[in-house]
């Protein structure tokens, strides 16, 4: 239905912390409306990718395009149209939920009004409205995740990435904000998802693309990762792929050493 040009178009893209080759050559054609489950070990290299994209981290070798346009060349355009969720948002705690809204909206250059009206509703049917006007470092766990989440998608970006979006939600929020997704995607929009809970991964994802040791080495639908690895759960594929299989011999050894033997 949407399939025309990528939405997000990487070719050849590597990346080096020093002497370490973090990103070996990934190539990617993202396409709107697509739910990318975006996944893989610890330092396999997906906050990386996330973070080159959105223009965080340079010194990248390789061509990213978005919307058509190389990322290096169009430096500030792209980004208004990009939301971002990111693991930890620490840094705001000083500010009350109110600041940080109006200043994030400000930023993609909304008016006051505008983002204030949004922004009430929104926090209204997150069933946080009344600490808009309260400290962030007041807020609980899930209620700092769910200004993130509306401070990223404020401005109706077209890309949402998304890293560890639910953590701290509970368990009728996680309902709402799956099916917010599943909106936004039919609408049209993009997510790129990245998450450790494979069940929800699994369940959410139109594709998953599998990142390990700075590679891709699965990109599929569910179903078609499934038949490729004749495994039954996105977890065990996971497990498959990424070389994994000493679980249980580590946890035995964890608990034996916890208790000196
Ligand atoms: N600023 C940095 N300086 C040096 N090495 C870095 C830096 N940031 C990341 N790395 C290294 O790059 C590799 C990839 O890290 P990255 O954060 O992209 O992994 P990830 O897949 O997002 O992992 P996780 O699932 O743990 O969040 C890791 O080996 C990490 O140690």
């Amino acid at each position: 239905m949407f399939n025309n040009e990528p939405i997000i178009n990487i070719r050849g893209l590597r990346m080096n912390y020093g002497e370490k080759e973090v990103l070996k050559g990934i190539n990617l054609e993202i396409y709107k409306g697509q739910i990318i489950g975006y996944i893989g070990p610890n330092g396999a290299g997906k906050s990386t990718t996330v973070k080159i994209i959105l223009g965080i981290i340079e010194g990248y070798e390789g061509e990213i395009k978005i919307f058509g346009e190389d990322i290096s060349l169009n430096r500030i355009e792209y980004k208004r149209r990009i939301g971002y969720v990111p693991e930890t948002a620490e840094i705001y705690d000083s500010l009350t939920g109110y600041e940080y809204i109006t200043f994030i909206g400000e930023v993609y250059g909304m008016e006051l009004e505008i983002i204030n009206e949004k922004a009430r509703k929104l926090m209204g049917l997150f069933g946080i409205e009344e600490a808009y006007h309260e400290r962030i470092s007041s807020y609980s766990k899930g209620m700092k995740q769910k200004l993130l989440i509306i401070a990223s998608l404020l401005h109706n970006p077209d890309i949402l990435f998304l890293d560890e979006p639910l953590s701290g939600l509970d368990a009728n929020s996680v309902m709402i904000f799956k099916e917010i997704l599943a909106e936004l995607a039919s609408r049209g929009k993009t997510i790129f998802y990245s998450s450790h809970i494979m069940e929800i991964v699994e369940k959410i994802s139109s594709r998953i693309i599998l990142l390990n040791d700075g590679a891709v080495v699965a990109d599929g639908t569910f179903g078609e990762l499934k038949e490729k690895s004749k495994e039954g759960s996105l977890e065990e594929i996971f497990n498959q792929l990424t070389g994994f299989k000493e679980y249980k011999e580590i946890a035995n050894e964890f608990v034996t050493t916890l208790q000196g033997v």
